[in-house]
Parts: structure tokens; C-alpha cells; sequence
């Protein structure tokens, strides 16, 4: 009889058999005992993993060695534009393979964590797909990544369920349901809690080994009419990376045994870099693709980290930065065009706005700008966009039903020629706009809170009525990161103030005071705002910017057991 000791080990009798769960040879899991978890870590599910681990690896290594060189480059004064050498791509004439059928229409995502009532509430919600959050939107504990793991079999099981004891309510799927697409996490994020061959795994390649192994073949009789799993794919910032993905999908067919070009996915262009490299990543995704995504939130993020030596393009205030801004519009309209142009869903982002419950005008107002930047997309010629909240999905549905009809989507009715006339320089305008105190102060204070849900296992979080998650608590945190290092002058408030780390330390000082009453004592003293705190300072501080904010934090959120907290 196997049991768990209060150490998290599996026990036989008394004695331990090292992690509890069954393993091939070379793999060492540190993470809990459960066995629900052990359903998903079975010998067979991990040996998948293991395959893609060691067949990829030093692909990965290598294309986060060249992220490095490019940084570098950008560091010593260059930007990022298209690469000649690719010129053929571009101007090739070639396609992507046909979008499944399943889905054509795509007018309304919703996104979200990988969490059980959210999960169903997402399905239930209405909208045409659901994407299945292991990346800006989650925390990576192993809690969280396994469960996870346990509610999307279940959901794509179709036995998914859910009893809120306290409401005494129970979540069950409707009969229709939103389309799943799982978005894993990005190529930098280790597994530390599984190692192979001595090394952590790669988190993305456990993310995806483990959802496909157990749902590839239920997911393409039950959702996908004969195609899937579907997947969104992040933060990539050159097409080698996509190659790398393509060569995952392939390996993944082989091993199951089913078609080429079964799995597809959509690839978030969130970099900078990315955006000069979207033929080339559709290119190399070609028979895998279903789309692109302007990924926002990252885009900005990733803007201030490109740009991190270049005094000259420094950003105003976050909520100044935009859809609108020159180099975002530019960026969203590039996208549809190459869409369109090779054929497959050219697909908008988030708003941050979330219904505020309490107060209806404040409500309508947030909903109103909702309408507003899903107006602007659809117009511009997205076929779909992405929704943080159900209550938000009427809204949304509304605009792009109205705008794009009874077709599925608008792919070959919008073809933004004009879009060709963009320029190198149209993609990288510096925004514009008035830098405040009031705009350090709020980075400060999203920043430190949205770290403190993140340490205690929540990865997106409602912060002054609007949706923060790891893309734009980024921004937040390089913004600081800018200003510190620049000591630009605060002009839009017109005392001519100059970010110091004096001034940062008092803001720090009285943004802190602020959460500590909006919160209260009791909450404050319990979460962990005061390591958040710590480690969102020494990043803002950080004479070299780091890469992510999400690759330090996660040390912390690392537990091995027997119980210890590890640093990787
Ligand atoms: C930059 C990017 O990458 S964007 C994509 C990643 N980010 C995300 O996916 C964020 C998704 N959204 C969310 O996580 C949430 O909406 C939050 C955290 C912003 C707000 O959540 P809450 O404060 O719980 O919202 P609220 O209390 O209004 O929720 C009401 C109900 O809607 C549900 N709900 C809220 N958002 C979602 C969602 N995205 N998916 C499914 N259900 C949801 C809640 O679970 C709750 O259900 P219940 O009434 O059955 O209990
Ligand atoms: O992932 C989406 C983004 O905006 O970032
Ligand atoms: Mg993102």
C-alpha cells in the first residue's frame, strides 16, 4: 500500500521511494507527491517529455544564446528591422495549410489560468475559444502547474466539475462549449521542479508534453473535427524559435501517430524583434499555423527591454501607451496584412478593463472603452480579439458580429494592402506622451501588488479595475527600471521632478503604506508584500535590467521536497 508521508514522499510501509512517482530513467521529479498529480506524471506521459527534452534542448539553448547576441547588438546602438537575408520569405508566394474548420470563427476568445472554476466559466462563457492560461496569467508553482494539468484532462474529458462549498454552487460544462487552446509557457522559463539528465526541464516542453500526451486523442474526436490540440504560443522574438516549435509539433505527431499538420497553433507577436519576423514565423510554423495574436502587453514590455540603452525612446506614463500610439497601430495593421496575405486568423488582444461591480457608471465607462478598442480592431481587420472577463463576451461578440456579419471571419474580405507601405521606422516610433509622478507612483503600486498575488499562487488579479497579469506588471517594472536609469524628468506635472533613487526609495516608502491601508493590516501582514516589495525594487534598481521579472521571482516560488525552499 502506498502512502505520503508528511514530507510529500510516497511511502511503502515506512519506507521511502524517492519522489513517489514512477519515473524513466534520467528523470528526477522534487516536486509533491499527489496522486492525482501522479496521474498525469505517469511513466509513459514523462518518457514523452523526456524525448522532446533531449531532442530540443540544445536547439533552445541555442536560440536563447542568439537572444543574448541580439541584445548585445541592441545594447551597443542598433534596432531591430527585417533581416534581408529573409527578403525571399516575405516576398514569397506561398500560404499557410487551410484553417480547421473547427475554427474558422474566432471572434471572441476568453483567456485565463489554468484554474478548475475558471476553466468551466470559461468554457460555459459563450465565447468561440478559450485559451488556457500556463503562462502571463499563472503563477508557475507546482501546485498550480499539475492542477492545472489535472483540470484540462477533465475538461477535455468532458467531466469537469467544480463544488463551491461556500456558495453550495456546483460548475459543470454546458452543452456547448468555447474551443480550447492551451497556451504554455515561454522558451526561458525552467521546470525546477522535474529534472532530466541532471537540468531542469524546460517549462514550455513539460506544459505541452504532458496536456498532449493525455488529450490529443480525445481533443480531435470530441473538439477539433479531426485537427488539434490547439495551442497560443508566447514571447517568441525570432522565427529559429518558431522552427523549434514546428520541430516539437512534428516529433509530437510522429510519437502519436496521427497526420502532419494536426496540431496548430497561434503565434503571439509580443517582441519587438518579432514583429519584423512575421512572414518568416508563419513560414516556418506553415503547416501548423492558425494565426497570429498582437500580444499587447508584452509588445510594450518588450519595446522598453529592446530599446533599454537608447535614451531616445523612452515611454510616457503606461496608461498613455496605447493601441493608438503610432507604433502599436502600425504593429496591429502589419499583422492583419500578413495574415491575410498567407491565410490564416489575424487575431486582436486584450483590453485591460474588467467589470467594476460596485459602481455602474464607473461600469459602463470600462465597458465603453472596451467597445471602443474592439471597434478599432475590427475595423482594422482582425477576425477576432481576446476578452479578460465574461461579462465582457456580449460586448465584444456584438462589435465583431456586427462588423464582420454571418462569415466566419474576415480574412479574405480585408486585405490591408496599404499596410505594405509601413517602414522600419513607423514600427519603432517612440510614443508620445507626458511622463507623471502619479505614473511612477501606480507602476509602483500595481507592481508590488501583482508580485505579491504572484508569490502566493495567483498570476492574473484584478488591481484599480482594471486586469494585471506578468505581461503588464513588465511594464510596470522596466518603465521604473527606464526612469530610474535615465533620471528623466517628470514633465507632465509641471515641477520638473527627477526620477532618483531617492525619489523612487520615498515612493516606495509611501506606495507601500498606501497598499498596507487599501488592503488592510490583517491581509498585509499576512501576503507577502514585503518580499514582493524587495524584489520588485532591486529589479526597478538593478544597474542591468534583468530579462524577466518572472525568472527571479520564480526562485522563490520553488519548493523541493523533502520541504525546502530552493534556489535554482
Ligand atoms: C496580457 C495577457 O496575456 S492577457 C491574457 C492573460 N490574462 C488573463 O487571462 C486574465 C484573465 N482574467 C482574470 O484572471 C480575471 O478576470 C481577473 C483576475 C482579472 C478578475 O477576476 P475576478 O476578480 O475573480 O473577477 P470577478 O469577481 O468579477 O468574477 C466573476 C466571475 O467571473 C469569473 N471569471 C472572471 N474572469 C474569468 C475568466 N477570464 N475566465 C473564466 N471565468 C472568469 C470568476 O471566476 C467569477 O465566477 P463565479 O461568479 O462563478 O464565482
Ligand atoms: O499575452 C498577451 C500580451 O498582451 O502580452
Ligand atoms: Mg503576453
Amino acid at each position: 500500500m502506498i502512502g505520503v508521508g508528511t514530507n510529500g514522499y510516497a511511502t511503502i510501509g515506512a519506507r521511502k521511494i524517492g519522489s513517489g512517482y514512477d519515473v524513466p530513467e534520467g528523470v528526477d521529479i522534487r516536486g509533491r507527491y499527489d496522486e492525482e498529480f501522479a496521474k498525469i506524471l505517469t511513466k509513459d506521459a514523462l518518457q514523452f517529455v523526456v524525448d522532446l527534452q533531449l531532442e530540443f534542448r540544445n536547439h533552445i539553448k541555442y536560440a536563447l544564446e542568439c537572444r543574448k547576441e541580439s541584445k548585445r547588438k541592441y545594447n551597443e546602438g542598433a534596432v531591430p528591422g527585417f533581416d534581408p537575408a529573409t527578403r525571399y520569405i516575405r516576398e514569397g508566394e506561398w500560404i499557410c495549410a487551410s484553417v480547421p474548420p473547427a475554427v474558422a470563427d474566432r471572434k471572441v476568445e476568453i483567456t485565463g489560468p489554468v484554474e478548475r472554476k475558471m476553466i468551466i466559466n470559461a468554457l460555459n462563457s459563450g465565447a468561440k475559444v478559450f485559451m488556457a492560461d500556463f503562462e502571463d496569467a499563472l503563477s508557475p508553482s507546482w501546485e498550480n502547474l499539475m492542477r492545472g494539468q489535472v483540470n484540462l484532462r477533465d475538461a477535455v474529458n468532458g467531466t469537469i466539475s467544480f463544488h463551491d462549498k461556500a456558495r453550495n454552487r456546483v460548475y459543470k460544462l454546458n452543452d456547448q462549449t468555447a474551443k480550447l487552446f492551451v497556451r504554455p509557457r515561454g522558451w526561458h522559463l525552467p521546470e525546477a521542479h522535474i529534472f532530466i539528465d541532471g537540468e531542469p526541464a524546460t517549462g514550455c516542453l513539460v506544459d505541452f508534453g504532458l496536456y498532449f500526451y493525455h488529450n490529443y486523442a480525445t481533443f480531435r474526436q470530441t473538439q477539433g473535427a479531426g485537427f488539434g490540440p490547439f495551442f497560443y504560443l508566447p514571447k517568441m522574438e525570432h522565427s529559429r524559435e518558431a522552427k523549434i516549435w514546428n520541430n516539437v509539433f512534428e516529433k509530437a505527431e510522429k510519437l502519436a501517430g496521427i497526420e502532419k499538420g494536426s496540431i496548430r497553433a497561434t503565434v503571439l507577436i509580443e517582441t519587438l524583434p518579432a514583429v519584423f519576423q512575421m512572414d518568416e514565423i508563419l513560414y516556418e510554423l506553415r503547416d501548423h499555423s492558425v494565426g497570429l495574436n498582437c500580444g499587447r502587453w508584452d509588445y510594450i514590455f518588450s519595446y522598453v527591454k529592446t530599446f533599454q540603452a537608447h535614451p531616445d525612446r523612452l515611454l510616457p506614463d503606461r496608461v498613455l501607451v496605447g493601441m493608438t500610439q503610432h507604433f502599436m497601430r502600425s504593429y496591429s495593421d502589419l499583422l492583419i496584412r500578413t495574415c491575410h496575405g498567407r491565410g490564416v486568423h489575424a487575431m486582436g488582444g486584450m483590453a485591460a478593463q474588467i467589470p467594476i461591480r460596485d459602481d455602474p457608471v464607473a461600469n459602463e465607462a470600462a465597458v465603453e472603452l472596451v467597445r471602443k478598442d474592439k471597434l478599432r480592431e475590427v475595423k482594422a481587420g482582425h477576425d477576432g480579439t481576446w476578452a479578460a472577463h465574461p461579462g465582457l463576451i456580449p460586448a465584444c461578440m456584438e462589435i465583431f458580429s456586427n462588423n464582420i456579419g454571418n462569415a466566419p471571419n474576415q480574412m479574405k474580405t480585408v486585405k490591408r494592402e496599404d499596410a505594405a507601405n509601413l517602414t522600419e521606422e513607423d514600427l519603432i516610433q517612440r510614443p508620445r506622451g507626458v511622463r507623471t509622478m502619479e505614473g511612477l507612483r501606480l507602476n509602483t503600486r500595481v507592481g508590488i501588488q501583482y508580485v505579491a498575488a504572484w508569490l502566493t499562487g495567483s498570476g492574473s488579479v484584478p488591481l484599480y479595475n482594471l486586469m494585471e497579469d506578468a505581461a503588464t506588471a513588465e511594464i510596470s517594472r522596466v518603465q521604473n527600471w527606464q526612469w530610474l536609469k535615465y533620471g528623466v524628468e517628470l514633465d507632465g506635472d509641471g515641477l520638473g521632478v527627477k526620477v532618483t533613487k531617492d525619489l523612487f526609495g520615498r515612493v516606495v516608502e509611501e506606495e507601500m503604506a498606501r497598499i498596507e491601508s487599501e488592503v488592510g493590516k490583517e491581509k498585509f501582514r499576512k501576503g507577502m508584500y514585503k518580499e514582493a516589495c524587495k524584489i520588485f525594487t532591486r529589479q526597478c534598481t538593478a544597474p542591468i535590467l534583468d530579462d524577466f521579472l518572472t525568472l527571479d521571482a520564480y526562485n522563490h516560488i520553488v519548493i523541493h521536497y523533502p520541504k525546502i525552499s530552493s534556489r535554482l
